[in-house]
């Protein structure tokens, strides 16, 4: 590790000179402010000019579906008159004051429900002031981006740029979080120019990126995404925080290894629950180093961060306290603070957390038995000041030392049920069972990592490792899975499932099964090791009222494709949900299942990843067209009522099968739509599109890829007539044996024949992208994505006999 303590920081300390500089009082005044935020408090977004606000407000606007407010468009709506042609007209000097008062009632106008992008106006003084007072009760996220990058974009002399961004400097002051707006090196284009199939490289990627970042962002500072996935299935990995959950791991990254290259982060992928980010240096622009490592992580790794101040720094007591200010601008799910700072400063700091958990840390250098009292006082200090979790270490001298704090962390448990979680083991290489046995947050080490750094200091293991172990020494058991269907036997599922089990030093093996009866399940689901089902065709519907309790999105889509078993407890009862997905590593009696359902996540993560901006949802006008009435029809009309579309139409060969799926819908989401129907339906394929919607931008076909009945397989093409949206869409078709089905040929074809913008995405993308959150479901752990996706790749000639180069 190398350390780097050359210059002095520079960050802004409290009444620092800037363009904008605060007294003194004001400054830390605001800093105090809590970041706690009525759910539907706008969202303001300010920076420079080039830093990508717009595409950014635009992003936030559709996942969180607010209003979008810009500026500009504000400008003219009230003075009638563009900016431009305003200043032309006024002068400078009335321009400036006319933005500002834009500015104020653009923010007063729009105290909820709104993203709103603010322009150069933010840069006034006035307009400082009122954003400071607005991020009281809002969130103001300052945007950044790399100003060589911005400079390119807007194709500034030196001199501009430069003065740009001392300018964009001030947004600091008046905003209380910090996104930094990562440039995609994959793609250089604009978010509008993105290509149309998954096969030309550099496929939408900055879009993609830009997206699910965000929209990661946004859910973490409202603390939305929290709360919403655990009402939806209490089985979702992120149902629980990680501390909550049994056995998760951490890698500790250092910031100097990360800046000087010797971390490639994209190995990283996968074997850990959150990356422990350790501030080992300070150069004097530390901060925008360390928002710009943040922005790194979370689009590469996507998990949480642990933001922690390596202990060497402990000299500069101002240098900490900023950067744990900073951390909490950009946001970070945990911050380490050290418990030998003053009580007030760790006051201050816990107050203006927002959804920032608190580790309070104590790391004892004298060597301090686990017996002594010192370790409660301390574990008491962390919890006086309310944090979330309290972490103790020290160095392992004996072997024993393990057994040691074994039973410190019993004898913590006893004081009380209602307190911080604990983490606590031994450090150095005699304290690996300690860190085994620990369940949060263990430091581990990564494959890629160890490869590079042999070096006996580097004495983690991995989390693979920490796994096996506790299989191997009967803390969890081996469990068996199965997809369940009729034609499962070019499932890929297995491949997928068992390339992740091995991946995260699992103990499970993945069948497939074909049944005719779910009377064959209900007997499979007797072996105490029965792990869960994946549920294929045709048992999607039936299966729910085999089971006791559903899923909020099961319920709502009728269908479930996936179970998991509960287990009964000695009374031969079920116990909570929450204790039964906290139990899914354990063997033992099944007395009832739960359905759950990701087809529809996976029809979602594609429609939503390959639409184009320009057919951004606008629920009065969008609409969808699904093709078929099965299960899978069922998760495709789901996922476009979740993507804001309320005009959707169904086609099926049999009339009546495609009327029962749209009363099923009607009966719960007709409100949501002005006319009482969220789905009609197509009667014949004669019909002409209803000439008072828009065509379909939105198209799902589920024909199955085996013969039903007397038909031939996925043979089925969409009238030409309804594919005439002029921003072309999204299609993605669900049969993958054979990738290259005829309707996948057809909307080729008739790209290629008017230009139409239509995105065909095709099964084996979509595969994989039910089969994450089903094994999430299934196992608690978080699904080794690539892993996954590539287990479905490879193995697809193999196992289905078709070749994969059917998309050109
Ligand atoms: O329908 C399918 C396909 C599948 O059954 C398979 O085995 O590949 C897996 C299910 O989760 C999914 O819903």
């Amino acid at each position: 590790m190398s350390v780097v303590l050359s210059q002095k920081p520079s960050w802004p300390r409290h009444g620092s000179k800037s363009n904008n500089a605060l007294p003194l009082e004001e400054a830390l005044k605001f800093h105090q402010t809590t970041r706690h935020f009525d759910y539907n408090a706008t969202i303001v977004l300010v920076g420079s000019r080039g830093s990508g606000k717009r595409s950014l407000a635009f992003i936030g606007a559709t996942h969180l579906g607010r209003r979008l407010v810009t500026e500009d468009q504000y400008f003219q709506q009230v003075t009638g008159l563009s900016r431009k042609d305003y200043l032309s007209k006024y002068g400078s000097r009335e321009f400036g004051r006319q933005n500002v008062e834009v500015l104020q009632r653009m923010l007063e106008d729009n105290e909820t429900g709104s993203i709103i992008e603010c322009g150069m106006s933010s840069l006034a003084r006035e307009s400082q002031n009122t954003l400071r007072h607005y991020a009281e009760t809002h969130p103001v996220i300052h945007i950044l981006r790399n100003p060589a990058r911005i400079r390119l974009l807007l194709n500034l002399k030196d001199s501009e740029a430069a003065r740009l961004e001392q300018a964009d400097k001030s947004h600091q002051s008046c905003s209380n979080f910090e996104y930094y707006n990562l440039q995609d090196s994959n793609c250089e284009c604009h978010v509008e120019e993105i290509s149309q199939d998954r096969q030309i490289p550099n496929y939408s990627f900055a879009l993609k990126d830009a997206k699910q970042d965000f929209s990661r962002f946004l859910d973490k500072i409202t603390g939305l995404g929290a709360k919403q996935s655990a009402y939806e299935s209490p089985f979702s990995v992120d149902a629980l925080p990680p501390e909550n959950r049994p056995y998760t791991y951490a890698i500790p990254l250092s910031l100097s290894d990360l800046t000087n290259g010797a971390i490639d982060l994209p190995q990283l992928d996968s074997g850990g629950d959150a990356i422990e980010l350790k501030v080992d240096m300070l150069t004097p622009n530390i901060l925008t180093i360390v928002s710009k490592e943040v922005a790194r992580i979370r689009r590469t790794l996507g998990i949480p961060i642990i933001f922690h101040i390596d202990e060497i720094l402990s000299n500069d007591v101002s240098a900490i306290i900023s950067l744990l200010y900073h951390a909490i601008r950009l946001g970070v799910e945990y911050l380490v603070i050290p418990l030998w700072l003053e009580d007030n400063t760790i006051r201050e700091i816990v107050h203006v957390r927002g959804e920032t958990k608190i580790i309070g840390q104590f790391i004892d250098k004298k060597a301090v038995s686990w017996q002594d009292q010192m370790w409660i006082s301390k574990f008491e200090r962390a919890k006086q000041f309310d944090c979330h979790i309290v972490r103790l270490l020290r160095t392992a001298l004996t072997i024993e030392d393990n057994t040691d704090v074994q039973a410190f962390a019993s004898r913590v448990a006893a004081i009380s049920t209602r307190q911080p979680k604990l983490i606590a083991y031994n450090l150095g290489p005699l304290g690996k069972a300690s860190v085994i046995a620990n369940t949060i947050f263990s430091p581990v080490t990564h494959p890629a990592i160890r490869q590079k750094d042999s070096r006996p200091e580097n004495f983690l293991i991995t989390a693979q490792e920490a796994m096996e172990n506790l299989y191997e020494t009967g803390v969890l058991d081996g469990l068996k899975f199965v997809t369940f269907g009729r034609h499962v036997n070019y499932s890929l599922s297995p491949m997928m499932h068992e390339t992740a089990y091995a991946h995260l030093g699992m103990k499970g093996q993945y069948y497939r099964y074909t049944g005719s009866s779910l009377d064959e399940l209900a007997a499979l689901s007797q072996d105490p090791h029965f792990g869960g089902a994946g549920i294929s065709q045709p048992f999607k519907v039936e299966i729910m009222s085999r089971c006791v309790a559903h899923s909020r999105h099961a319920k709502a889509i009728g269908a479930s494709n996936t179970i998991t078993p509960l287990r009964a407890l000695p009374d031969g009862s079920a116990d909570f949900l929450l204790n039964q997905a906290n139990r899914r590593g354990h063997a033992g009696p099944v007395c009832a299942w739960f359905a759950d359902n990701t087809d529809f996540l996976g029809i979602l993560a594609c429609l939503r990843r390959n639409a184009t901006p320009r057919n951004v949802v606008q629920p009065s006008k969008t609409t969808g067209l699904v093709i078929g009435a099965g299960g899978m029809a069922r998760a495709s009309i789901y996922a476009m009522i979740l993507l804001g579309c309320r005009n959707i139409f169904i086609y099926n060969r049999t009339l009546k099968n495609a009327e029962i799926v749209a009363d099923h819908f009607n009966s719960w989401a007709g409100a949501l739509s002005a006319n009482g129907r969220v789905v009609s339906v197509l009667r014949t394929r004669n019909e002409p599109w209803p000439a008072e919607y828009q065509q379909p931008t939105f198209l799902v076909s589920c024909v199955p890829a085996h013969e039903v009945e007397i038909h031939s397989p996925a043979d089925f093409e969409v009238p030409e007539q309804w594919l005439g949206s002029p921003s072309g869409g999204v299609a993605l078709e669900l049969a993958y044996k054979p990738l290259n089905t005829p309707l996948v040929r057809q909307i080729r074809r008739f790209r290629q024949k008017t230009g139409r913008a239509w995105v065909m995405v095709d099964g084996l993308e979509f595969i994989p992208a039910q089969g994450f959150a089903q094994f999430e479901l299934m196992t608690g752990r978080r699904a080794p994505r690539a892993q996954m996706r590539a287990a479905a790749e490879n193995n697809y000639e193999k196992v289905t006999g078709a070749t994969t180069d059917s998309m050109v």
